[in-house]
């Protein structure tokens, strides 16, 4: 279980992201969508502990995290193979440049088989699509058995059906009783593979059955957000009603 309470997280002067409080159960499968700049990010580096929260806290219970940053953040220029790559999700296990033995090695090419990368596996990481990428980087994910899978917009690079073909791994995910926890902007892929969702724009909106939390209403409340300016961001401009006045 993830416990937030309190929540706040500042960038300098700018408070990104505040007021988060609620639970997450194990095996959740939760969507986080709002507009840009609504601290959807920032909320997936809170509960990974890349940032520090300037108020409140984020229990995870000693859970093993495994982040899937935003693609652009990824270093394609580190000169290994799509098959290295994937090996790294076996780190918990094997230390970042440790053996790996045959039976690893079955695992490595079962995953990626999986996302359907066999004949790219000792091709360098620098000459993949960005879509192949995406998939490496589920692969790894595949072999690090986090309980705990924070994933940031995993879908951006990828067309219809490479979308679908990774969202059908969450069941498994799921059946293993792994929390996801995925910052998205396409509503329809919330709808289809995302049982709960969160709203934010600089705090919480929304938070419940997806059904229930993306009505038009809300929907249209969250992205006026993104044409505001960032005077959300200043601490008294506090209001628990789940809309804003700017
Ligand atoms: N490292 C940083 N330094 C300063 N400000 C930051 C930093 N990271 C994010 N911000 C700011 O914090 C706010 C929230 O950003 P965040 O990336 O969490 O939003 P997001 O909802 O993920 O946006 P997007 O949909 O564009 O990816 C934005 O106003 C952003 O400019």
């Amino acid at each position: 279980m993830i416990e937030i309470h309190h929540l706040c997280v500042r960038y300098g002067d700018l408070v990104a992201l505040r007021d988060v409080e609620g639970t997450i159960a194990n095996g959740t499968s939760l969507a986080v969508v709002g507009p840009n700049g609504g601290g959807k990010s920032t909320l997936l580096k809170a509960i990974a502990g890349v940032v520090k929260p300037c108020d409140g806290h984020v229990h995870t219970n000693g859970a093993r995290i495994a982040y899937l940053p935003q693609q652009s953040s990824v270093d394609r220029n580190v000169p290994i193979t799509v098959a290295e790559l994937v090996s790294f999700g076996l780190w918990r296990e094997t230390g970042w440049f440790g053996a790996i033995d045959a039976k690893r090695r079955a695992r490595i090419d079962e995953a990626l088989t999986t996302v359907g990368l066999t004949a790219f596996a000792s091709r360098r990481i620098d000459a993949l699509s960005a879509g192949q990428l995406q998939r490496a980087l589920f692969a790894r994910l595949l072999l690090d058995e986090a309980e705990i899978v924070l994933l940031d917009e995993p879908f951006t690079a990828m067309d219809a059906a490479t979308s679908a073909q990774l969202a059908a791994l969450f069941a498994n995910w799921r059946a293993q009783g792994r929390t996801i926890i995925a910052a998205l902007h396409d509503l329809g892929e919330v709808r289809q593979y995302f049982p709960q969702t969160l709203v934010v724009a600089g705090r919480p909106l929304a938070w419940g059955a997806t059904d229930e939390v993306l009505t038009p209403d809300l929907i249209g409340n969250a992205f006026a957000f993104a044409t505001a300016d960032h005077h959300h961001a200043e601490p008294h401009a506090h209001d628990h009603h789940g809309h804003h006045d700017h």
